[in-house]
Order: structure tokens, then C-alpha cells, then sequence
């Protein structure tokens, strides 16, 4: 079975019927493409990074420099690129990364990401800083997530976590490397923060041990719940023996995201959390930081038998994933393309963008040689 090269044959009948894509079937060129229909805040605000840029620049340098090298007659017609990753069973190893504010993009924000994830039963990652509440985004369906910026106020905290476990979101991801925002000259420049314009709120406008720190409703007086918001999700300070408090709150596996020094994967695996995300939040957060990908060979040796290792920042095309699988990681998560997709075509844009990735996945492990994601080693790559 090679279910998701399927999308390759359906795009060329469609032609025969003088129908193209929505929007191109390259990723790497989305950003240009959404550059010229997206407002200027909004986009600054997704295809930014911290500083000069140089981290996101040096995330996709870094696959440039790992070459797959393929091998012939491995029977890989035949494909199956199913997973399961922390007790989530997943139809490839890709997930949708946590991005807060999606209504900045488009009005329907993480619900059409939702219903175009859960139709193809790929999993979600909510924010916390979504535009919709988490009960609202559960209510689609499909496999989920829940990504926590860890509030200073512990009955926030406790509050958040109770309601992802009711509503159905079966592993925490906990963010550390945006406990505060980096200097991001295009949003400084555009003078644009969305929170500040109450976009990516509704978590905690919802959230009874928020409202109960307010003297009036948001809808009464929002200056002063954003001035809350702020102070509760930023210039949060939290160390590792905070970890505890989250296990008891929250029974699941837990997962860090942000994690980019073997050292702090090694403390990660012996405080007994189940899974990181070697991530640099997409180059947004430290500029001149390692590229995520250079990042990831270094942990998957210090702790690859100890949790799951799952990767993102830079991926865009199929030969990507297969690189971050290869050096050690069981799943990757895809940030900016889905959101270019959100806000060219909503949910159809987000489907498109994830189906094209998943298709060029399928097509390139098989081109490569190998029937499952399991079996790319460091073996499949040459380094230049
Ligand atoms: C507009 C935007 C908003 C984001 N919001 C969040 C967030 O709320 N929580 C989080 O953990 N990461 C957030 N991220 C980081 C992504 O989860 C992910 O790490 C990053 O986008 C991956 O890099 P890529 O965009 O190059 O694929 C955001 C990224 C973008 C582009
Ligand atoms: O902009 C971001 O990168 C991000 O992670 C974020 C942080 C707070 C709220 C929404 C998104």
C-alpha cells in the first residue's frame, strides 16, 4: 500500500478535467505565494524569526547539507508509513505543530486546521494560545494534543490541564524555549502583537480559575484581562524541579518542546518525561542559535533509547522528514506550511499543504528504498 502517493495520481486526473491545485505543491515556495495575498502584520508575524533571521535561515541550510543516498530493488512499492508515537497511532510520522493565534490568518483559525487534520486523521497539536477554546477544537474529532505555555499562576495551570484531559487531548507538550518573546524586529516593526488585540486569548477567556482572578468579564473590561493574559504567559520562570507539579496534574505522557542540548535531554529523560521536541521554535526565538536539525544527531546518541524524539523547525518537503527520521527522530511536526495553507484556502489550504507533504514522503521513502519509516537509519544519508 502506498496510500499517500495516491494525492500525486489525483492532481494529474484533476488535470485532465483543466483542474489545478489550490495553491503550489512546492513548500518551499508557499511563503512567497502567501506573502502576496496576506496582510502584512499577520505575515510578519508567521514568517518571522528572532533578530537577523539567522536561525531560520540556518534551519533549512542544515537539511541542504545531509544527501539521501538511495538504494534499489527493497520491494518498496509496497509502504507503510503508519506509527505510533506516546500511544497516539498516527497515518505517517507527521503531526501539525502547535501555532497559536490562527485567526490572525484566517477567521476559522484552528478549527478548519482541526477538521482538515482529523479528516485525514493526522494529529494536532492545540496551542494554548489558540484562537478557539480547546473544548471548541476537541469537538471536531481526531487525534489531539495539548501544548502548554506554563502559566505562573499554578490554578491556571491546573485548570488548563484538567480541561485538554476531559476534552480529550492525550499528551501534554510542554514549551520551554518561549517562556518570553524574542526581539522579532518584523513584528517591532509592524508594532504588532496579536495578544495585545485579544487574537489567541480564548483558552484562558474561558477558563473559570483565569476569569476568577478578574473583577469584571473580558467582555466588560478586555484591557485589563490582556493586561492578566500578559502577565500570566510571560516572563514565566520556571526550572526543573517545577516538573512534579505538572505529573500531578496530568496523568498522560508528557512531552518538552525547545530542547536543543544534549544535556538538557539527558535531564529531561532521568526526570522521567516520556518525549521532546528537538525544536528551536521554528528560528523564532534565538537568533544565531544551532539549526534544529544539526541539534538533533547529538540527542538522539545521548538519550534516542530512553524517550521518543520527535523533531521540528525547517521542515518543508518530503526528503526533509526522511533526513529527521534518519538521525534519530520517530515523528516530525510541520509548522509554517500548514498556516501559508490556512491562509491562502482555509481548511481545504491546510489539507492541500499536508497532503502534498505526506505524498512526497511516501513517493521519496519509496524512491529511497524503504517500505517503513523504521527502517531509515543514519545509513540512508551522506553528509556533504
Ligand atoms: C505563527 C507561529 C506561531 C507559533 N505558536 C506556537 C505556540 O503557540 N506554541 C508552540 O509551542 N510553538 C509555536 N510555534 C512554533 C511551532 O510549533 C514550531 O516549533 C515551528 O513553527 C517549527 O518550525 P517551521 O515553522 O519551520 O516548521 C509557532 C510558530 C509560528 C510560525
Ligand atoms: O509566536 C510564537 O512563536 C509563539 O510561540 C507564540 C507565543 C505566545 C502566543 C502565541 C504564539
Amino acid at each position: 500500500m502506498a496510500e499517500h502517493a495516491r494525492y500525486q495520481n489525483e492532481i494529474y486526473l484533476q488535470g485532465l478535467a483543466d483542474r489545478v491545485p489550490p495553491f503550489t505543491t512546492d513548500a518551499t515556495r508557499l511563503e512567497a505565494v502567501a506573502e502576496s495575498t496576506m496582510d502584512p502584520g499577520p505575515f510578519g508575524y508567521v514568517a518571522g524569526g528572532a533578530g537577523s533571521g539567522d536561525t531560520v535561515r540556518a534551519n533549512r541550510a542544515a537539511f541542504a547539507r545531509w544527501r539521501i543516498v538511495p538504494r534499489m530493488m527493497t520491494g518498496a512499492t509496497e509502504r507503510d508509513l503508519s506509527t505510533t508515537v506516546l500511544g497516539t497511532p498516527m497515518p505517517a510520522p507527521v503531526l501539525l505543530a502547535p501555532v497559536g493565534v490562527q485567526s490572525i490568518v484566517h477567521p476559522d483559525g484552528e478549527l478548519a486546521t482541526a477538521r482538515a487534520a482529523a479528516a485525514l486523521d493526522v494529529p494536532i497539536v492545540l496551542s494554548t494560545a489558540s484562537s478557539y477554546p480547546l473544548e471548541d477544537v476537541a469537538a471536531v474529532g481526531g487525534p489531539r494534543w495539548f501544548q502548554l505555555y506554563w502559566p505562573n499562576d499554578p490554578e491556571v495551570c491546573a485548570s488548563l490541564l484538567h480541561r485538554a484531559k476531559a476534552a480529550g487531548y492525550t499528551v501534554l507538550v510542554v514549551t520551554l524555549d518561549t517562556w518570553t518573546l524574542a526581539w522579532r524586529p518584523r513584528d517591532l516593526d509592524h508594532a504588532y502583537l496579536p495578544f495585545l488585540r485579544a487574537a489567541g486569548v480564548a483558552n484562558a477567556f474561558t477558563d473559570p480559575a483565569f476569569l476568577a482572578g478578574l473583577a469584571k468579564p473580558p467582555a466588560e473590561d478586555q484591557a485589563t484581562a490582556i493586561l492578566r493574559w500578559v502577565s500570566l504567559f510571560t516572563g514565566t520562570d520556571k526550572r526543573w524541579d517545577h516538573l512534579p507539579f505538572l505529573r500531578e496534574h496530568w496523568d498522560g505522557p508528557i512531552v518538552l518542546k525547545g530542547i536543543q542540548h544534549p544535556d538538557d535531554a539527558r535531564r529531561a529523560a532521568d526526570e522521567g518525561i516520556n518525549g521532546l521536541i528537538i525544536s528551536n521554535h521554528g528560528g523564532r526565538q534565538v537568533d544565531g542559535a544551532i539549526a534544529s536539525l544539526d541539534a538533533l544527531p547529538a540527542i538522539t546518541s545521548a538519550v534516542g533509547d530512553r524517550l521518543d524524539l520527535l523533531f521540528d523547525s525547517g521542515i518543508r518537503t518530503g526528503a526533509d522528514v526522511i533526513k529527521a527520521l534518519a538521525l534519530g527522530a520517530k515523528a516530525v511536526l510541520l509548522g509554517r506550511p500548514y498556516v501559508y495553507g490556512l491562509a491562502l484556502a482555509g481548511e481545504e489550504g491546510v489539507r492541500h499543504a499536508l497532503r502534498s507533504l505526506l505524498a512526497d514522503l511516501d513517493l521519496t521513502l519509496g524512491l529511497t528504498g524503504h517500505q517503513t519509516p523504521a527502517s531509515l537509519t543514519p545509513s540512508a544519508l551522506h553528509r556533504d
